[in-house]
């Protein structure tokens, strides 16, 4: 776990000394967007797109990729889920973690090749130009939208996951969910003060209270489909009761003894190809293999038991 400073790598965890034992997220520092009038142009087999199938905010960029039909038009490299001194990783010799453009050993390398001096921490998912060779974007949130809409005219698929009616109750869904759940679970595990943790685990359980009964009454969190409010709470749901629950001690309750917020996930899950972007091993492998601060051992849990494919009876 590390970060770039003047285009150097430096091994140290996060500083939350600074904040009080709080863990602050880092703003995404690449932010362009993809249209037919900027310097990006929606075009096949021109962009490229890192993740780690563990990681939350990744998935939502994954899962966009599949519901858009974007699979043919965008390839994808995948690091490897231990994630430890240097930072998320390929493996040259292996198939599936590789850097297909560079052969690259290290994600932190695509930073500094995109601006040789970049300071900040080296996350994905990382959507990258084959053409100018630079990094386009590495904000979830907006390669997402991009997803949405930017490839359209290419794919034919003009599904709408943030339609115009919806767009203030999307947002303002959003933003609760961010702060108390998505970001809400990394703060109170990361939290190294007692008041930090609590102060994060009371919201994030206020916030799941709240989706619990939010889902009692309708099917989605808004509105009757399924918007980019639901994908971006997914990721964070599908990863709680193996992950959440233990490695970050969010341990009130797990998701299946929320009964509509269970049912809800396995619908989920079971929308599309979606199950085929969860890959539980690598979650769990991260999580409780690179946090060496939190779990020293290493030792990565069995359980649990989730049956995502039981019948959700959500209609
Ligand atoms: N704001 C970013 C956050 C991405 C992020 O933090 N990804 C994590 C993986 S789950 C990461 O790469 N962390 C490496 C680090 O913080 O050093 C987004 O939503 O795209």
């Amino acid at each position: 776990m590390g970060l770039l400073i003047e285009g150097q790598w430096h091994d140290q965890w996060y500083d939350t000394k600074s904040q009080g034992g709080r863990f602050k997220r880092q703003e995404s520092e690449f932010r362009h967007t993809i249209s037919p009038d900027g310097p990006f142009k929606p075009e096949s087999d021109r962009y490229h797109l890192y993740v780690s199938m563990a990681c939350p905010w990744a998935h939502r960029a994954l899962i966009f990729r599949k519901l858009k039909d974007l699979s043919e038009h965008i390839s994808v490299s995948v690091v490897h889920p231990n994630m430890l001194s240097n930072g998320w990783e390929f493996r040259q010799d292996d198939g599936f973690y590789k850097d297909h453009l560079y052969d690259f050993e290290f994600a932190h390398q695509l930073y500094t090749k995109a601006k040789s001096d970049y300071t900040g921490r080296v996350t994905v998912p990382i959507l990258w130009d084959k053409q100018s060779q630079t990094i386009v974007n590495n904000e979830s949130s907006e390669i997402i939208r991009i997803f949405n809409s930017a490839f359209n005219e290419l794919t034919g698929n003009n599904h709408d996951y943030y339609p115009q009616t919806l767009q203030s109750e999307i947002d303002a869904v959003n933003e609760r969910i961010y702060h108390t759940v998505n970001n809400g679970v990394y703060k109170a595990g990361f939290a190294t003060t007692q008041d930090a943790y609590k102060e994060a685990f009371n919201e994030l359980f206020d916030s799941l209270d709240w989706i619990e009964q939010r889902l009692s009454e309708h099917r989605y969190m808004v509105g009757d489909q399924i918007t980019e409010a639901d994908w971006r709470l997914f990721t964070t749901l599908v990863r709680f009761d193996a992950v959440y629950v233990g490695h970050f001690k969010c341990n009130k309750k797990r998701i299946v003894d929320y009964p509509n917020m269970w049912a809800y996930l396995r619908e989920l899950y079971q929308h599309a190809d979606v199950a085929t972007t969860v890959h539980m091993d690598q979650i769990k492998r991260h999580y409780y293999y690179s946090h060496t601060m939190i779990n020293p051992t290493q030792v990565i849990p069995e359980g649990p038991d989730l049956d995502f494919w039981a019948p959700h009876d959500r209609d």
